[in-house]
């Protein structure tokens, strides 16, 4: 389980984040939504260790994170898809998979089978350039290429975003079967309220910093989850 305690989180003198706390266990899918800016990326990014915390604790699986470099993290099994993706856009598609190998041990550096079966144009498009592929296709390979490093986490920064609707129900798929094959902990986070209704457990709602609603997804229609998603 990731757990997450009273995190402070600044950009010079701004506050992004405010006592956040929440936590995502094993098996189970937690999404966390909340309007433009208000602080979802930083929440993400004090996770991966992208970013220094000012205050709280970030644990998982009862190792504390606080300080860890985002590569110790990683070899401590949290896996990122981040905002954008991130592709090397002059890099192979097989070859940005492979960037993947980093923190793994040399008999573990394989790319996994279950990648191509759940999205087979990677397997048709391994020699071309990341740079190459749709928005759509460059999703799915930050999922693959996350996925190679074996995560026992996987914290995915609004996966949705840009993608065209036939890429977003293959992504959702994706993550579900990787709730239910492995066991592993999905923290997802999002603008797009029908994807987190459809596949989170369980749900948090951030405003200005802080987290202001929490409850399972079918809160998320009520008129206090709303009043703070509206825009
Ligand atoms: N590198 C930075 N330097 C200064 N301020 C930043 C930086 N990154 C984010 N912020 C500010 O911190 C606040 C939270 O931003 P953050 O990106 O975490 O929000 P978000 O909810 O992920 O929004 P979005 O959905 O637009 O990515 C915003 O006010 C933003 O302007």
């Amino acid at each position: 389980m990731l757990t997450v305690e009273n995190l402070n989180l600044h950009y010079g003198a701004a506050q992004a984040l405010r006592g956040v706390s929440l936590t995502a266990p094993m098996g189970k899918i937690t999404c966390v939504l909340g309007r433009n800016g208000v602080g979802k990326s930083s929440l993400l990014r004090a996770i991966t260790g992208q970013h220094p915390v000012s205050a709280g604790t970030i644990a998982f699986e009862g190792a504390v994170l606080n300080g860890m470099a985002p590569f110790n993290r990683a070899r401590h099994g949290i896996g990122y898809v981040p905002q954008g993706r991130e592709i090397f856009p002059l890099l192979s598609v097989k070859e940005n998979l492979e960037t993947g190998f980093a923190p793994l041990a040399r008999k573990d550096r394989s790319i996994p089978d279950d990648i191509f079966s759940l999205f087979p144009i990677l397997e048709t498009m391994l020699s071309r350039r990341g740079g190459d592929l749709s928005g759509g296709q460059q999703q799915q390979l930050a999922i693959g290429r996350a996925m190679v490093t074996r995560p026992k986490i996987l914290v995915l920064d609004e996966p949705t975003e840009g993608i065209q609707p036939s890429i977003i129900k293959d992504i959702g798929r994706a993550i579900r079967y990787l709730r239910d094959s492995t066991g592993m902990a999905i923290l997802l986070v999002e603008q797009y309220l029908d994807f987190c209704r459809e596949l989170a457990d369980h749900v948090y709602i951030m405003d200005r910093g802080e987290i202001v609603h929490e409850g399972g997804a079918e809160t998320l229609d009520t008129v206090e989850a709303r009043r703070h998603l509206t825009v």
